[in-house]
């Protein structure tokens, strides 16, 4: 226990041992949040004696995930199972598996991502005889992203048997839809939005199984909870509310994921909605140098809307933050790369100690091209795409060919290499599977020797999955990937093909099983490997090789680095030029958190860096608002930079004009003269920050009146 306890401050400690009713942990980034949730967890399992699988632990990404796995195996005796450290999605996955049988969907349903439902969509296309692009699509899975906000739409699909035919008589978006959905049920496919969705379907309906959860579950605690949905946390109190033990850590300041649903209040009211719910506050930063946490304090205190946190830190004073300004984009990446090689001379430093963080993917591409030039090993987490790449999604249809045959799989490879089964013969095929009620592959193997498929490498396809059916239990999934890629020909395709980096991305996705293999010192069933392989994202590929680390802000959630590069610090660039556009205080707000996230990732060295140059449509580059914001005492700003240029990049922030609550930077002080436009002049006599509003004695008027602070209309007097 003391193990467990010790070298965490008094406050960590209370939360570590506070096991028992509903719980909160406020603080800010670099407290020590996730450490003290994970020793909780430990305390959970090694002093109260509980058994993991009755813990239920929320993480955001399955990177996080994998991490405080690690971190608790070291912690907790012998072999425990750690499988309910998960990510939202994650837990649904668990819960479906055991019980989405009740409403009529198979165990090994499977998960479509984005990827997989422009397929599903691409068919319906065709089969519709209508045109597509990438705008469309967007359109199309943007409505049905909508449509999946509630979960009405599910009574449609579990449905025993097939969905009714499309009803062709909406718009014709929504007859795109609905044959959407038939067709997602006909492959038994589950989107993210589904798989919340479902399980909450599963809870509503079957009390039992609902009932069954509840009680399994004693513990439940939620990382980075400040970023949950309303989905999300209904999801939990449910869980919850058979034992009452919730136990949920964040920092509203990092809500990052408003745009997506994620809502701050449901950790800032969490007392609210639950009567006897105690909040710990934890006020030390562990993670960076004063210079940094002054900083990033300097920023956030913009943010209106807030709750403020006094936070300090005891760490040594290290160097002052750094904003680099140069000329353009070119020079500002041969700054940073040289930098990064001047910091590993100087410290010693290891390379995966340096992280790079951009606004949005695109933004790596200006720094790879010099990291690469000075030949620099670097990991991109995120931008990559290891499991988007065509490459890797055919080599898992290919296993999901042998272990479930669905549709979605069979038409990625049915003609990859060339079968010369193309478009005419795959109608073909689908009509005869609806007619039916056979999957594709069923279809394929009972027509295979009609006219229609005559002097096609079906029987070939055939052969060659039936025979890796047969042998799927006496070969490892590495084992069974090889073989599929050599029977079917793809892998002869890919190599007279001659792209070297696939072959080497096909390659790492063996070595990869292999490494999982190994860890676990056992087999793993094919069917828990494509399972677990569908929940992963480009996020979670473990790298501990020595290279920088280039990410987006979003990913870099919760994580920390010695040495932070936050490139591309640009107005219209962060600020995101979308969040600008719509002229709103929030949506700003929720840029300038991302910025927070940024800059609170860095342990000893913060470095700032933007360019001059024009953007897409001609706009020419200024600095970022957040640059001008903190406090200039904070930062030393290196590279040249003109007067006229900062004056002008003010201006131009200036007058990009905000429905901004007065009171942000520019409120009125005490004593100042304001024009009301019906009460006239008058004079601020105080400030109510509770109520935020302003008392204002006007000249005219005999008592005070109450004017909020966010009355655009409240002029400053320019006496
Ligand atoms: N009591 C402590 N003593 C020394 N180091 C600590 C202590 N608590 C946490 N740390 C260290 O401080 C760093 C930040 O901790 P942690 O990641 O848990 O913070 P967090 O509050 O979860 O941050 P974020 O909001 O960014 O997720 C980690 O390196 C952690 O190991
Ligand atoms: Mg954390």
């Amino acid at each position: 226990m003391e193990e467990l306890l010790d070298g965490l401050n008094e406050s960590q400690q209370q939360a570590v041992v506070s096991t028992e009713g509903y719980i909160r942990v406020i603080a800010g980034a670099g407290s020590g949040k996730t450490r003290a949730l994970t020793n909780r967890y430990a305390f959970i399992v090694n002093e109260l004696g509980v058994d993991p699988s009755n813990m239920l632990s929320v993480t955001f990404t399955n990177k996080a995930a994998n991490e405080m796995k690690r971190r608790v195996k070291k912690l907790v005796d012998g072999e425990q199972d750690t499988g309910f450290i998960t990510t939202y999605h994650g837990f649904c996955v668990r819960v479906l598996r055991e019980d989405i049988h009740r409403l009529f969907y198979p165990k090994n349903f499977i998960i479509l991502d984005v990827e997989d439902q422009k397929i599903l969509l691409r068919e319906i296309f065709e089969d519709m005889n209508l045109k597509m692009n990438d705008k469309t699509f967007k359109r199309i899975l943007d409505k049905i992203g909508m449509l999946k906000g509630n979960t009405h739409y599910v009574q449609q699909m579990i449905l025993r048997g097939a969905m009714p035919d499309a009803d062709d008589s909406g718009d014709l978006d929504s007859q795109i839809i609905q044959r959407y959905l038939k067709k997602q049920k006909r492959v038994y496919g589950l989107d993210f939005d589904d798989l919340l969705n479902f399980t909450f379907v599963l809870f509503e309906q079957y009390k039992e199984v609902l009932e069954k959860w509840q009680e399994r579950l004693y513990y439940i605690q939620v990382d980075e909870f400040q970023d949950s949905s309303l989905k999300q946390f209904e999801l939990v109190k449910m869980l919850a509310a058979q034992h009452g033990n919730l136990f949920v850590v964040g920092d509203p300041d990092q809500t990052i994921y408003e745009w997506r649903g994620a809502d701050p209040k449901y950790m800032v009211e969490f007392d609210s909605y639950f009567k006897d719910a105690e909040t710990i506050f934890l006020n030390r930063n562990y993670r960076s140098t004063p210079e940094i946490l002054s900083l990033g304090n300097s920023l956030i205190q913009k943010n209106y809307f807030r709750v403020d946190k006094d936070m300090i830190t005891e760490n040594p004073s290290g160097v002052k933050v750094v904003h680099y300004h140069g000329k353009d984009e070119n020079e500002e990446a041969k700054w940073v790369v040289q930098q990064i090689q001047e910091i590993v001379s100087r410290d010693g430093a290891e390379w995966k100690n340096i992280a790079i963080m951009y606004r949005a993917n695109y933004l790596s591409r200006f720094i790879e091209q010099e990291l690469i030039r000075e030949n620099i090993d670097y990991t991109i987490f995120g931008g990559f795409k290891f499991f988007d790449r065509k490459e890797i999604k055919d080599a898992l249809a290919h296993l999901r060919m042998i272990a479930v045959a669905d549709d979605l799989s069979f038409s990625r490879i049915i003609n990859v290499p060339k079968r010369q089964i193309g478009k005419k013969r795959m109608q073909f095929l689908r009509a005869k599977a609806e007619e039916e009620g056979l999957s594709l592959y069923d279809a394929l193997k009972k027509y295979v020797d009609h006219e229609r498929l005559l002097r096609t490498g079906a029987q070939s396809f055939i052969d060659a999955i039936e025979s890796l059916k047969e042998r799927q239990a006496e070969l490892s999934v590495s084992e069974l990937l090889q073989e599929a890629m050599q029977h079917t020909g793809y892998e002869a395709y890919m190599r007279e093909d001659g792209d070297q980096e696939r072959l080497d991305n096909l390659t790492e996705l063996l070595h990869s099983i292999v490494q999982y293999e190994q860890s676990l010192g056992e087999d793993i069933l094919l069917d828990e490997y494509l399972q677990m392989i569908s929940l992963y994202t480009d996020d979670d590929r473990d790298n501990q090789k020595d290279s920088v680390k280039l990410m987006t802000i979003h990913t870099a959630k919760g994580l920390e680095f010695p040495y932070v590069f936050v490139v591309g610090m640009t107005e219209n660039v962060l600020p995101n030029v979308r969040a600008l556009r719509q002229r709103k205080e929030r949506a700003l707000e929720e840029e300038r958190r991302l910025a927070y996230v940024a800059v609170t990732r860095a342990e000893r060295e913060l470095y700032l860096t933007e360019s001059e140059g024009f953007q897409n449509g001609g706009q020419r580059k200024y600095p970022s608002r957040f640059i001008f914001e903190v406090n200039e005492d904070l930062y030393e700003r290196i590279g040249q930079i003109d007067e006229a240029l900062l004056e002008e990049a003010k201006e131009y922030i200036r007058a990009s004009h905000h429905e901004k609550p007065i009171g942000i930077g520019d409120s009125y002080a005490k004593n100042t003269r304001v024009r009301h436009p019906v009460f006239g002049a008058g004079t601020i006599q105080e400030i109510d920050d509770k109520k935020n509003t302003y008392l204002v004695f006007f000249d005219q008027l005999k008592a005070p009146r109450p004017i909020s602070r966010n009355f655009k209309k409240l002029e400053k007097l320019e006496e």
